[in-house]
């Protein structure tokens, strides 16, 4: 474990020192005076976290929503009745989770990403931990990322999964970049609606990877065939143009160069040569190395298995 609020000593959302062993309701106690308001969230779904204090409390989703008085804070030690989502989860999120989420709410881990490996998975956490399936990041953290998705993205995901797309926007509203989340992933949200359990969800993204792939790697060989094109009569390259035809074919790679500064893929084409993930993110040279603090060049399969925590 490392510094936060969450490790041992607890601190109440004030920030203020209080024992581990203080009951939940006085800790709720505490969140009435903070925020002046009834015991009761005005958040028709019950909201949680276990707050590690890993980030920057002004761009911490988590800190907002608890600002805004939608969430409440948990101990470690406490268990969460329903659905957590989690990087340690072991299935995902799906629409027959509803009535869990209905009836027992949603908690989210807040923590950096780049230090999971301080989070006590064994002491937080509850019977309902779940994964979220391939949803990418709209967040002015992680934009574009697949998976690693923040706080308020994470529940506002699994709203929108399990059908409540009303508490998904709602959520996301209180933040200005919020809404674009549901934009983002809107095609790809309306298919997990229409599964059912675990593994039709897990089938459905499967499926939308191997979409996503095969139109990357149809790119990339648009890309190869233009690359050819732009080469002009690769026969008669050996041969010394004259003049004219040499300046014939400067003008050409000019008004590429040109178009390409206007706005089409600056890395297509004889300017520079480059290299697609399975997504078709341009790989930046130097950047191929896959590790869990870049998703974006990484195989998704592993992201995907990187975010399971082992016990
Ligand atoms: C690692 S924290 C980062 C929080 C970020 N600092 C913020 O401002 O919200 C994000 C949390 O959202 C949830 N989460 C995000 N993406 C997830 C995914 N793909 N699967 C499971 N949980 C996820 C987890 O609870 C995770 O711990």
């Amino acid at each position: 474990m490392g510094k936060g609020k969450n490790k041992g000593e607890m601190r109440d959302s004030r920030g203020g020192k209080s024992t581990s062993s203080h009951s939940g309701k006085s800790h709720h106690r505490r969140g009435e005076i903070k925020h002046g308001k009834a015991s009761k969230s005005n958040f028709p779904v019950k909201l949680a976290m276990w707050d590690f204090d890993h980030c920057d409390p002004k761009r911490c989703s988590g800190k907002k929503l608890e600002r805004v008085g939608v969430i409440q804070s948990l101990r470690v030690g406490q268990k969460f009745q329903g659905v957590v989502v989690s990087p340690n989860g072991k299935g995902v999120v799906c629409p027959n989770d509803r009535e869990i989420v209905e009836m027992n709410g949603v908690a989210v881990v807040e923590c950096s990403w780049a230090r999971l490996e301080e989070v006590p998975f064994n002491k937080i956490g509850g019977k309902n931990e779940r994964l979220l399936p391939y949803l990418v990041a709209a967040n002015q953290v992680n934009y574009g990322r697949p998976w690693r998705l923040n706080c308020v993205e994470a529940i506002a995901a699994c709203f929108a999964i399990v059908g409540r797309m009303d508490l998904a926007s709602e959520l996301l509203s209180h933040f200005s970049w919020g809404l674009g989340f549901l934009e983002v992933n809107k095609e790809l949200l309306e298919v997990y609606q229409q599964c059912t359990d675990q593994d039709s969800v897990k089938e459905a993204e499967a499926k939308w990877l191997e979409k996503i792939e095969k139109e990357a790697f149809e790119r990339k060989s648009q890309a190869n065939t233009e690359d050819i094109w732009l080469m002009g009569n690769v026969n008669r390259q050996t041969a010394h143009p004259t003049d004219s035809e040499d300046e014939t074919e400067n003008e050409q790679a000019e008004d590429t160069a040109a178009s390409l500064s206007d706005g089409a893929e600056p890395t297509r084409g004889i300017i520079t040569a480059s290299k697609y993930d399975k997504l078709g993110n341009v790989i930046e040279s130097g950047s191929e190395t896959s590790s869990l603090a870049d998703t974006s060049t990484s195989d998704q399969s592993d992201q995907f298995n990187a975010l399971h925590i082992s016990k």
